[in-house]
């Protein structure tokens, strides 16, 4: 467990992934619940724009299928995928209207992103993905997230928006993921079955004996359940991500949490953020190739930690993709940091030494102008 205080954890998360189940979105099925929407709204505003914090809010809304449903006149779920994926375009409709209307009220500009499991998958899209959401961040846009439920089979799909949630929290190392649903939190039991259930106010995430205590969805607008949120707490936490599973109609909610009140339930991620980050490029041992960079390179990456720009690389080696795992080495060979490419092994030959303004005459478009981003490097002892 951290030595942190729980409060600390809540406090001190910067940037934050917030999931929304279609049950709360909907108000059971009934259709959009302008009023809770306009609730989490406002409370975003605040978070993002509390001076001093640099807080950052992704949102993840489900709500789709079930309101594309409610506006095709449609009273049971369908069962044919094309029908479900009929209602999800017509109800994404309705959910981004809802939260830019909402949002902009607020005075905060918002975008929606459709995610699918293969742009997480595809290592180059992954790197895409997040970009595009970090460069929404930059700009203090909220994005507002679901799963591009349209375009994919069920055999392709992530098929729940908490494990969704988790994945978007991986996607751009977010401190915290907070699953806002129709409980208070995760009890021993289905509450909705046993009423005797006792609440679960902190456990650590990753702890076998509360997939145990999980069920599946309370009712039949829900997807996922609560062993989809505690499944969704253990993927956020491999990259440091801790999770609150909370009721999303608890007044002020998100306010409280950020403050550091305990409400809900507080699945805390036993590794740290960066540690967590570092085991994962550690354990992706398999280089792809390496990139040799000069002296002035090697001094800036180890004493001020870093990005590496394409004008310190003399030389490139092996044949490698954007986002494969390459290493940087020094003149005499020695491996002075692992990291991401931003950039394939035939696009980094024709970086070397250039400065990063030429980027975009040298390959016809810019990714990101460092060669390795200092976020996506280790450095070697
Ligand atoms: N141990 C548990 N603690 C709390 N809720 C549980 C538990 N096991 C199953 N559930 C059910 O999970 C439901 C929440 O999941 P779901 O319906 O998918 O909501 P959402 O739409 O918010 O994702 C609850 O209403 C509850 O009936
Ligand atoms: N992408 C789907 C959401 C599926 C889902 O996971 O729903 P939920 O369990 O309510 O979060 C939709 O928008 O309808």
């Amino acid at each position: 467990m951290t030595n942190k205080s729980i409060s600390d954890v809540l406090r001190e998360a910067r940037r934050v992934v917030i999931k929304v189940g279609s049950s709360l979105v909907t108000n059971e099925g009934r259709g959009l619940d302008e009023a809770a929407i306009g609730e989490w709204c406002r409370q975003m505003a605040l978070l993002a724009r509390e001076p001093g914090t640099h807080r950052e809010v992704v949102m993840v809304s489900s709500g789709a299928i079930a309101e594309g449903m409610k506006r095709l006149g449609w009273a049971q779920r369908p069962k044919e995928v094309n029908e479900l994926q009929a209602a999800a375009a017509v109800g994404q409709m309705g959910l981004a209207q809802m939260y830019e209307t909402k949002l902009r009220e607020q005075g905060l500009r918002s975008a929606q992103v459709l995610l699918t499991h293969a742009d997480l998958a595809d290592r180059e899209r992954y790197l895409n993905a997040r970009t595009t959401l970090l460069t929404l961040l930059e700009y203090q846009v909220l994005p507002v997230i679901n799963e591009n439920d349209t375009v994919v089979t069920d055999e392709i799909k992530v098929g729940d928006n908490d494990t969704l949630g988790a994945l978007v929290a991986n996607l751009i190392e977010a401190d915290l993921l907070v699953i806002l649903t129709d409980q208070k939190g995760l009890y021993t039991a289905d509450p909705r079955a046993n009423p005797g259930a006792e609440f679960v106010h902190e456990a650590r995430a990753g702890d076998l004996a509360l997939e145990r205590m999980a069920g599946g969805a309370g009712s039949s607008i829900g997807k996922g359940g609560m062993l989809t949120k505690i499944l969704a707490a253990k993927r956020a936490a491999g990259s440091g991500a801790s999770t609150v599973i909370a009721w999303g109609r608890e007044p002020d909610v998100l306010l409280r949490l950020a403050a550091g009140e305990r409400i809900g339930t507080l699945l805390v991620a036993p590794t740290q953020k960066m540690q967590a980050r570092k085991q994962w490029i550690a354990d992706h041992l398999q280089l792809r190739g390496a990139l040799v960079v000069d002296d002035g390179a090697v001094a800036k990456l180890r004493s001020a930690g870093t990005s590496l720009l394409p004008i310190g690389m003399t030389q490139v080696e092996g044949v490698f993709a954007r986002g494969d795992v390459v290493a940087i080495r020094d003149a005499a060979g020695a491996e002075v940091a692992r990291g991401l490419a931003n950039y394939s092994s035939a696009e980094a030959r024709l970086l070397c030494r250039k400065p990063s303004a030429e980027i975009p005459t040298l390959l016809g478009y810019m990714a990101e102008p460092e060669m390795v981003h200092r976020d996506n490097m280790v450095l070697s002892r």
